[in-house]
């Protein structure tokens, strides 16, 4: 499969530069398996990176290893300027906790803590976030416990934690994964709008209609680019039909 080279993006400064990034699973062993086979990416700045791809081609590896949370075997990673691929393991929980916010598949909120706790892990709500709680009608369960809350209202309570920091750049695997369409088209308005405000967005996603809000689309199979592609006139998130 061919890799459509991709044109530039404005004179904007890369926020997130990978080169030839390789990660293998069970090295050295006969269940050796690699994930990653030299995948490069540019994202630049206040842009929001999209990437598809069938199951197990690697896009959470690759998520990972771009945020930090998985070393790469060989290959570098740039965000910000900081070369993550060269931390050690505290630099790295520095650069994570300071730098970047990842929202995960299966949201990651702690079990004991109330949404607003987990909201809350960093600092007390910001005004922004606390104004998405009221927008995405999350108010009256903000005291209750992650298994007292849909899917869908853990799964915003995941990007609120995560806008509720002041970062760089943003990680979200399968961000809209729990939501119905409405939901999905007002987070995805989120994204945009903090995209605008300069966070730079990395996304997974398995729904083709997030392409379209996407400033860049990179497709991946069986641990390689096939594609990767920029969006010159992206959709905004509230137009899309669910
Ligand atoms: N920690 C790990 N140890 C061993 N194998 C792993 C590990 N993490 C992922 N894999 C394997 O790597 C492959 C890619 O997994 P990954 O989760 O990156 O794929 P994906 O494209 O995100 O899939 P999905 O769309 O189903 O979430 C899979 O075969 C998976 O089993």
């Amino acid at each position: 499969m061919s890799v459509e080279p991709s044109a530039p993006a404005g004179s904007r400064r890369p926020a997130l530069h990978a080169e030839a990034l390789r990660k293998t699973f069970f090295a050295g062993t006969p269940r050796e398996f690699a994930v990653l086979r030299g995948v490069s990416l540019t994202v630049e700045r206040g842009r929001i990176c999209t990437i598809l791809g069938p199951s197990g081609s690697g896009k959470t590896t690759l998520l990972r290893c771009l945020s930090g949370l998985e070393p790469v075997d060989s290959g570098t990673v740039e965000v910000g300027g900081t070369k993550v691929h060269a931390l050690s393991p505290r630099q790295t929980q520095r650069f994570r906790r300071e730098d970047t916010a990842f929202v995960f598949q299966e949201y990651n909120l702690i079990s004991d803590l109330t949404l607003r706790e987990n909201v809350e892990l960093d600092r007390p709500m910001a005004p922004r976030p606390a104004e998405l709680a009221a927008r995405w009608r999350l108010e009256h369960v903000l005291d209750h416990f992650p298994d007292q809350c849909s899917g869908g209202q853990q799964q915003k309570a995941a990007i609120l934690r995560a806008l509720n920091r002041d970062v760089d750049v943003l990680f979200c695997d399968e961000p809209t994964g729990a939501l119905d369409g409405t939901s999905a088209g007002e987070v995805l308005c989120v994204l945009q709008e903090v995209s605008a405000n300069g966070v730079t967005v990395v996304m997974i996603t398995h729904n083709e209609m997030v392409t379209e809000i996407s400033d860049r689309v990179v497709r991946l199979h069986d641990g390689e680019v096939v594609s990767d592609t920029v969006v010159p006139d992206p959709r905004p998130a509230g137009e899309l039909e669910w």
